[in-house]
């Protein structure tokens, strides 16, 4: 499958900051959302969602069709609660129905990012929708049952090494599991709406007791109600994760630009863009405040 980035015709950067500025403020205004974790940890979800259907092995799946707009794809019951993020983004593309939707969901993702603090994000237009034909069958989405060789295993479908995989899941600082949605629960803290390395310092600094939740399912928890998947965990299982799970928590600088470096490859992944367009950084919102 070959994926040609195609940018909509004669837009600028003035017009996706628009955009992003439209996601923003309706974030701002829906801040209430979900106890007042807000909208931002779901929007990065659905980000992440829609690009996970990625296969190396054929250039299948991934951001560029939007295809997470076909419920054949967005009813898969591990995407379970995403539906609140493409409901909050349907009057974004109302608003602009000349963006498609693969640009709509991953420039989501950049938006909630930088809103809750996280790195300066390039981004780059040309995502072209393609037919509910295009949506792959349910399976290639991750468990979170998984142990450390799964948790490899899976992203080397995506050409990610145990680096690029640590820094990804560095994401699981922001927002929660919920029970209805994915039988997982917590965390229970309050600051689960900015992104930083916490993720990593938890993990290294926490004892873990490893438990059956309220729907059977085993987690981790730990004192002050914070938890990790099994997937989460892994991480620390693995000597070879364990070397970057340390460097994360000692260097949030190395996070913010490990992270920022390889969200833009996954958002990207088996999409072929002109290399003479620069990608496109956005202003946050308090950056523009005259
Ligand atoms: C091994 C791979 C992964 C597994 C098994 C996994 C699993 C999960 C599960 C079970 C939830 C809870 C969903 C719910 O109950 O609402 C969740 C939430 C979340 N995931 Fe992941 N995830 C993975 C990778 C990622 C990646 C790569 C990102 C982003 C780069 C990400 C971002 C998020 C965010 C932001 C949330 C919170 C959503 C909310 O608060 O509604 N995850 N994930
Ligand atoms: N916030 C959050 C979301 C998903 C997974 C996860 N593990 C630990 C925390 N966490």
């Amino acid at each position: 499958t070959l994926h040609i980035a195609r940018p909509e015709k004669g837009k600028t950067l003035a017009d996706f900051q628009n955009i992003y500025n439209s996601i923003a403020e309706k974030m701002k205004s829906e801040s209430a959302y979900d106890d007042g974790t807000g909208y931002g940890p779901v929007l990065v979800r659905l980000s992440w969602h829609s690009s996970a259907t990625y296969d190396k092995n054929d250039n299948s799946g991934g951001s560029y069709g939007g295809t997470f707009r076909f419920k054949k794809e967005a009813s898969d019951v591990l995407s379970k609660g995403l539906e609140n993020a493409t409901k909050f983004l349907d009057p974004i593309h109302s608003e602009y129905p000349w963006l498609s939707h693969g640009d709509l969901y991953t420039l989501g993702g950049v938006t909630a990012l930088q809103e809750l603090g996280g790195p300066k994000t390039p981004w780059r237009p040309g995502r072209v929708d393609t037919g509910p034909e295009t949506v792959p069958a349910h399976g290639r989405l991750p468990i979170p049952e998984g142990n450390a060789s799964y948790v490899r295993n899976y992203y080397d479908r995506f050409g990610f090494n145990d680096q690029e995989v640590v820094a990804l899941l560095g994401a699981h600082i922001l927002g929660k599991t919920h029970l209805k949605n994915s039988g997982y629960d917590g965390p229970w803290d309050d600051d689960t709406n900015i992104f930083s390395n916490e993720f990593f310092g938890n993990l290294l600094e926490r004892k873990w007791t490893l438990e059956k939740n309220a729907a059977s399912n085993m987690q981790y928890n730990a004192k002050g109600g914070i938890m990790m998947l099994p997937t989460d965990y892994a991480l620390v299982q693995d000597p070879k994760y364990l070397k970057y799970v340390k460097k994360y928590a000692d260097d949030q600088d190395a996070f913010f630009s490990d992270f920022r470096d390889i969200y833009v490859k996954l958002l990207e992944r088996g999409i072929s863009f002109d290399d003479s367009i620069e990608p496109l950084v956005f202003k946050t919102l308090k950056e523009q405040l005259k």
